[in-house]
């Protein structure tokens, strides 16, 4: 950039591909593993990696000392978030914070969302977990090939449950899981930033959807309608049962009936009540798939390492003893497990090329000029890849962290970063260690066999989505 005012002293932006001008390298970023072809590329330009698309400037952080230096050490600059104007404005993602610019709006509803969800409170979960928890047992006795199903569904049922003190049924008929499946279909369309046109293009917003062209609009329309019948059905039903006593104790319920006059951030019980919408909302959208994520890539571990499985059902079981299931008061206790549970985070990175984050103002860092409003990417993968930090780190190995006690912990990157790092990631801890340890004090995971009775050799291919 060299506008004299904004980059006085004519520094460079950092090295990266350069492509055509406006359309940048449009024609050559990734369609696949974007994480990894950007380790690649950090081969030939180091680990910051700068380039343009379509007039938006990119910046891909690929190691642990860059996200530290600009999204941590500098993180009042870099927390914003980018414009999505399909998902967000056409499909009416407004509520979701996650998706939220930062400023005063996105605070009000990260403390909200923390007071239910910070360290010191989660316990206060504990009792639903292991109840769910232990139902998801009985439904892997009974029916193990659907395992797929029943860990996605038990991570829908603990949130719903925690969240709006809602119980859902494990069917389509359940009028929840057909809301949330609709919403989450719009996610999947729109969430990736430049899926339509109209990222890149915002005034075509206003495009009519008549117009030849103009079918964005219909899908707009359909993720609007889903959206709204998701934050406001279940968000109506807890203030109808808080009206008629018959209410559970849920996170929204405490939200809307803790409101106490007009002082503090908040100022009204419609702001309140508004806040307890989204909170609620975005607990599910970003709490459930994610950590589904996480146990899909816990059962394949232990399938492909018996080794290591053998061994985390030894510690368990000299621990606990076989009489009882664990409990959250024996996680200290289970150094291993909490081992296993580490190398799960890192070895599969459940949001690989992590969410992508804005500067706010022009900065200057290293020599480098960035300009204000670059998107910036912390690149999870390459950093919980790094085979400076982990030995082989392709490997499934939780003893790494015996061998090396000071080893970096991997949520430093699996949760993000900054100030917009997850705040759900204490529930989420929770959450796994639970259903990991019950599963193995009861069960032995293994590889299917098929008709002949041979074993299927398994293999980790992760999948391509900003969700893996
Ligand atoms: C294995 C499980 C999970 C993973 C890997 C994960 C990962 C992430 C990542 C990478 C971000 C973006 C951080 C950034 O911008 O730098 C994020 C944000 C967020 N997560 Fe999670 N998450 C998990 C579970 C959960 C759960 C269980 C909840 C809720 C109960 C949750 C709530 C949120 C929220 C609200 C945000 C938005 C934060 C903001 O923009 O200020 N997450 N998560």
């Amino acid at each position: 950039l060299r506008n004299h005012k904004r980059n006085p002293r004519h520094l460079p932006c950092p090295p990266g591909p350069k492509g055509w001008p406006w359309i940048g390298i449009l024609f050559q970023l990734p369609q696949k593993q974007v994480w990894l072809a950007h380790n690649q590329w950090s081969k030939s330009y180091g680990d910051m990696i700068f380039y343009s698309v379509m007039g938006t400037n990119f910046l891909v952080l690929n190691s642990n000392k860059r996200t530290n230096d600009l999204l941590e050490d500098r993180s009042a600059n870099y927390s914003d978030r980018i414009r999505m104007p399909m998902l967000v404005e056409l499909m009416n993602w407004r509520y979701n914070f996650a998706f939220m610019r930062y400023g005063p709006v996105w605070r009000k509803h990260r403390k909200a969302f923390h007071e239910h969800f910070n360290p010191s409170v989660i316990g206060k979960y504990d009792q639903i977990q292991l109840v769910h928890i232990r139902r998801f047992l009985g439904q892997l006795l009974h029916s193990p090939q659907n395992f797929l199903h029943h860990i996605n569904f038990v991570f829908a049922a603990i949130i719903m449950d925690a969240v709006y003190g809602v119980q859902i049924e494990d069917s389509d008929k359940d009028p929840h899981v057909d809301t949330i499946a609709a919403a989450l279909g719009g996610l999947a369309k729109a969430g990736v930033p430049g899926s339509y046109l109209v990222d890149h293009i915002p005034i075509l917003k206003y495009y009519p959807g008549w117009l030849p062209g103009g079918g964005f609009q219909k899908d707009g329309a359909e993720g609007r309608e889903a959206t709204e019948r998701y934050a406001v059905q279940t968000f109506n039903q807890v203030k109808e049962a808080l009206r008629s006593g018959t209410a559970r104790p849920s996170v929204v319920g405490s939200l809307i009936e803790n409101f106490t006059g007009g002082h503090g951030d908040v100022s009204s019980q419609a702001e309140a009540n508004m806040i307890a919408k989204n909170v609620g909302a975005i607990a599910y959208v970003a709490g459930a798939d994610t950590t589904a994520s996480a146990v899909q890539a816990f059962f394949l571990a232990m399938a492909m390492h018996p080794e290591i499985q053998k061994k985390a059902q030894a510690e368990i079981d000299s621990v606990i003893g076989p009489g009882r299931l664990p409990e959250f008061s024996d996680k200290p206790l289970l150094p291993y497990i909490d081992a296993v549970l580490k190398e799960t985070m890192r070895w599969h990175t459940v949001v690989p090329f992590g969410v992508a984050h804005m500067s706010t103002e022009d900065d200057e860092y290293d020599g480098y000029f960035i300009p204000g409003g670059t998107v910036v990417m912390g690149n999870s993968w390459s950093i919980l890849n790094d085979p400076a930090v982990f030995e082989n780190p392709s490997a499934f190995n939780p003893d790494r962290y015996f061998k090396n006690p000071n080893l970096r912990h991997p949520h430093e990157a699996a949760f993000g970063y900054g100030r917009r790092i997850c705040p759900g990631r204490f529930f989420s801890d929770h959450n796994l260690f639970a259903i990991t340890s019950s599963v193995l004090s009861v069960f032995d995971i293994l590889p299917a066999i098929d008709d002949k009775g041979n074993t299927i050799p398994l293999k980790y291919e992760p999948t391509s989505g900003f969700i893996s």
